[in-house]
């Protein structure tokens, strides 16, 4: 799939870039710069999503252990992410390549504004023949606002610049049946299907104490790729040659098929861009007129309310079991959804004073999961 894939988003792990989490592999990464020229001379764009900056602000820092204080990640971020892109720019410029340095926060992707603006930087940088590498802006991003682990980032860039297919490498062969490390008798999955409800169940944690998200994150990341029609592969970076073979349509680790349906951007933006605030719990009637019969969410299907958010923001549908069904924009605030739940929107006047919309979630602002 690679081989006709002409976008392509390449994302390395921290089990794959740092000597143990001891800073950062150089020959590791010049390994990285050295495929991905390859990809380059087959007239691929490219864009790569690296992990590293914390574990090379660890080493420059000469602290021996992760801090769990967050202002001490981020000024090991801040201190490491210099010498990353300093590592890709000199081992890049070997093969007469540019690259260029982009660090995003969740904020920057669910603001619309800056989500246009980062795509548009992202493929004027391609267009200018460079390489864009990825981090997260780890030195601002409070826990709030943070991906946390790049698998997320990767698919977001995904489906922000329509990328053909997404690369995940990482220190495992692809997905297992359950964690290789835990379970002797897991099996390699050659190919799956994204989205696949099954996958989350057979994927667990982290690998080792740098990194993060392990393999669910990397599962989810391939069912948000999916969504913009581009499949994903999760394979070793420890194989040889991975890149250049895979581009190649070697089978090499786990092919995650894009199966579902393509959502339209907007509808992807409102799935996976935009920070949940809260949750509303539906009966199976609204349930049914919500994945049936394409309606609107009315505040009489709602039982309950759970967070603070106010109106415009992002709340997600749960149903009886608390499963997520679906996401939207809300027209109503916490408060006020809290006075009409399982209300007919004839009430809503009656009870709040005022009427802003008969729907507590229009069906346009809604996305189905
Ligand atoms: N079903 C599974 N198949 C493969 N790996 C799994 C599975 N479940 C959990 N893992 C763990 O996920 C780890 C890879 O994720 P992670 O440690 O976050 O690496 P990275 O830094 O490359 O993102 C593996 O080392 C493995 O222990
Ligand atoms: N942004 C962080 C890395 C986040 C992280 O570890 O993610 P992952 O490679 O998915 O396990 C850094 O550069 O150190």
């Amino acid at each position: 799939m690679l081989k006709q894939a002409r976008r392509i988003i390449i994302k390395v792990g921290s089990s794959l870039v740092t000597n143990q989490g001891k800073g950062l592999d150089h020959t590791a990464l010049a390994g990285w710069a050295a495929q991905i020229a390859a990809l380059k001379q087959m007239g691929k764009d490219i864009i790569l999503v690296s992990s590293g900056a914390i574990a090379e602000g660890m080493q420059r820092l000469n602290w021996e252990n992760r801090p769990t204080a967050l202002y001490e990640l981020q000024a090991a971020a801040a201190v490491g992410q210099m010498g990353l892109a300093q590592a890709y720019a000199s081992s890049f410029s070997q093969y007469g390549l540019q690259t260029a340095q982009v660090l995003l926060t969740h904020e920057d992707l669910s603001n619309r504004k800056r989500y246009l603006n980062a795509r548009s930087t992202l493929t004027t940088l391609l267009k200018l023949n460079i390489i864009p590498i990825i981090n997260e802006n780890d030195t601002v991003a409070t826990d709030e606002i943070r991906f946390g682990d790049n698998d997320t980032l990767a698919a977001l860039v995904t489906n922000l610049v329509e990328a053909d297919a997404l690369v995940i490498l990482t220190d495992q062969a692809g997905l297992y049946t359950s964690d290789p490390r835990k379970d002797p008798n897991a099996k390699l999955l050659p190919e799956v299907h994204a989205g696949d409800p099954a996958l989350e169940k057979m994927a667990g944690g982290v690998g080792s104490s740098i990194s993060r998200g392990g393999m669910q994150t990397k599962v989810i990341a391939a069912k948000r790729a999916a969504r913009s029609g581009a499949d994903t592969i999760v394979a070793s970076g420890h194989e040889d040659n991975v890149l250049v073979r895979l581009s190649r349509d070697e089978a090499i680790g786990t092919r995650f098929v894009a199966k579902l349906p393509v959502l339209a951007a907007r509808k992807q933006w409102l799935a996976d861009y935009l920070q949940v605030r809260g949750y509303v719990t539906l009966d199976p009637g609204a349930v049914k007129a919500l994945i049936d019969d394409g309606k609107s969410l009315l505040p009489i299907g709602v039982t309950g309310v759970n967070g603070e958010f106010e109106r415009g923001e992002t709340v997600s549908c749960l149903d009886e079991e608390g499963r997520e069904i679906a996401r939207g924009l809300i027209n109503y605030s916490a408060v006020e959804t809290q006075k009409i739940l399982k209300q007919p929107s004839s009430e809503i006047e009656t009870i709040l004073g005022y009427v802003d919309e008969p729907e507590l979630i229009h069906r346009n602002n809604l996305v189905l999961l």
